[in-house]
């Protein structure tokens, strides 16, 4: 069990080599929470005020009419901009920013989507298994054009399990965080910065679940796998969709995209 320093300035564990102060760790809150806050497009206020206002089976129909380029060039954009979302709260994370370049888009380029799927979540509706989409709530079959069924249920599954835990913005803000700087990704120049961030985020973490009575939710979170299986099955369908439209990733998709899911070597 974590060791505890007779000093009361350092009313928090002490780590092998990590001395964390209470004061550090409510900073440390702070940062994440606000990073979390004001880089999601929308509020959690308002995504449960509109969250009943669904699209008609018209409306559906008409999407489901939309050529398959159309409709993914569309969603293409909006994943573009709620990654652009996703890179502003990386930057806002107390020592992203010192991290060296290289491991600051191996961090981005392994969590972005993971991350996504997190956010999605907030945007889902769990009592009509409706998402959130381009001004009101969407149901699975209105995306059916994409031709990507299986993953987008399996995002809808994974946006369910999400909802059971019923995450606060505070939860969602640390998760986000902590999977982002997880320092046992592959190709990290300097792991021992990024297991440093983590340890303290971990510690902040898990100060806040005590404080708040919920410890529980840690057992209850998705496993990690399940997100990672999830960006596997959208990189497959991307290589799908491209080999579809080919050259259309270079002319029609925004770089930010094509950055982080558009490897050179194999682009057709
Ligand atoms: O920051 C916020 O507040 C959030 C950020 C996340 C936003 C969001 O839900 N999204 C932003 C982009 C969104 C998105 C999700 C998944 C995908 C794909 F899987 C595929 F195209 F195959 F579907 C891909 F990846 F393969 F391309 C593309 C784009 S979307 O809003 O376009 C959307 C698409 C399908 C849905 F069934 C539900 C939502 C999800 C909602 C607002």
């Amino acid at each position: 069990n974590p060791e505890f320093h007779g000093n009361p300035n350092f009313a928090s564990c002490l780590l092998p080599d990590h001395l964390i102060s209470m004061a550090e760790l409510d900073l440390l809150t702070q940062n994440v929470v606000c990073a979390h806050s004001e880089t999601c497009q929308f509020l959690q206020e308002n995504l449960q005020v509109i969250r009943w206002e669904t699209f008609s089976q018209s409306e559906v129909h008409g999407f489901q009419q939309k050529p398959m380029d159309h409709m993914w060039e569309r969603c293409v954009c909006h994943i573009t901009n709620a990654i652009q979302q996703i890179v502003e709260f990386a930057k806002r994370l107390n020592g992203f920013m010192e991290l060296n370049p290289n491991d600051q888009i191996v961090l981005l380029k392994a969590g972005a989507m993971e991350l996504l799927l997190l956010r999605m979540s907030r945007a889902f509706n769990c009592y009509n298994n409706t998402i959130f989409f381009e001004g009101k709530y969407a149901p699975l079959d209105l995306f059916q054009s994409l031709g990507c069924n299986d993953l987008i249920s399996a995002m809808f599954d994974l946006c369910h399990s999400l909802c059971a835990v019923n995450l606060s913005e505070y939860e969602m803000a640390f998760y986000s965080a902590m999977i982002l700087l997880d320092p046992t990704q592959p190709w990290l120049q300097e792991k021992e910065k990024v297991q440093s961030l983590h340890v303290k985020l971990d510690v902040a973490f898990r100060n806040l679940l005590r404080r708040t009575h919920r410890e529980s939710i840690l057992g209850k979170l998705p496993q990690r796998g399940r997100l990672l299986s999830i960006c596997q099955v959208h990189m497959e369908k991307l290589k799908v969709f491209r080999q579809m439209y080919p050259g259309m990733a270079w002319e029609r998709f925004p770089p930010l995209y094509r950055e982080l899911f558009v490897s050179e070597q194999e682009d057709p």
